[in-house]
């Protein structure tokens, strides 16, 4: 499977009370990856979104992952996004077997991005690159390591923080495969504004 577009992640602040209508109007918009990113610790009503997501994925054909936890994922059967203090990749590989979308946080550093390479990550992520709502204090990365990355790195690249629709373009252009939102997509005060969002996010992919 090709990972190119729109990776769209979920918020449960930014979504509460309309957690589903607006996930389900950004698959309807085209989603390359979903990442269901929660950081509670209610681990039950985890579960349960998860269980949720992972039907309204089957319906559009959208690969789901999981953020922080291997246990979870290898339960649904779905991938996981793992970053530095999340647990091992090489674990989670033997776990999730050789199928499963895996994905690690690489910050702004080539090492690491080599380090997850080898230990069978299926794409790296680097970031921050703009300002954050979500996540202010996130290290920061810009589009001269993304260009050093393109040229070292076999693995499909996913770049996040902050990107919307009137930034990301230049990010594609430097080489990024995966755009990784939040913010610029479900900030948005209508599902119908969600699903534009997602198909102006892959609009940039078309050329
Ligand atoms: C696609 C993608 N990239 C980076 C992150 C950040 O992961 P991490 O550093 O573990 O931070 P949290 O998301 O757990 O706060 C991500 N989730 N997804
Ligand atoms: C979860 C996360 N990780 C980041 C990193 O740089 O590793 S930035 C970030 C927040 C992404 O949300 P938004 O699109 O709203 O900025
Ligand atoms: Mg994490």
């Amino acid at each position: 499977m090709k990972l190119r577009g729109l990776y769209a992640i979920t918020d449960s602040q930014l979504l509460a009370g309309r957690f589903l209508s607006h996930v389900e109007a950004a698959l309807e918009g085209g989603v390359c990856l979903l990442q269901y990113r929660d950081k509670s610790d209610d681990a039950a009503r985890r579960l349960r979104e998860a269980e949720g997501l992972m039907k309204l994925c089957e319906r559009y054909g959208t690969q789901l992952l999981i953020n922080d936890d291997a246990e979870v994922a290898a339960r649904l059967g779905v991938g996981v996004h793992l970053g530095q203090t999340d647990g091992p990749l090489t674990p989670a590989r033997a776990l999730l077997g050789r199928q499963a979308i895996i994905g690690s946080t690489c910050h702004a550093s080539l090492d690491l991005a080599a380090q997850a390479a080898s230990e069978g990550a299926s794409y790296v992520a680097f970031g921050r690159f703009f300002n954050s709502v979500t996540k202010p204090g996130a290290p920061a990365a810009n589009v001269q390591l993304l260009e050093q990355a393109r040229a070292q790195v076999k693995l499909p690249i996913a770049v996040i923080g902050g990107i919307t629709l009137d930034n990301a373009a230049p990010l594609v252009a430097h080489g990024a495969d995966l755009l990784a939102v939040i913010h610029g997509l479900f900030g948005a005060d209508s599902a119908q504004e969600v699903t534009r969002r997602a198909r102006a996010f892959n609009a940039l992919f078309a050329s």
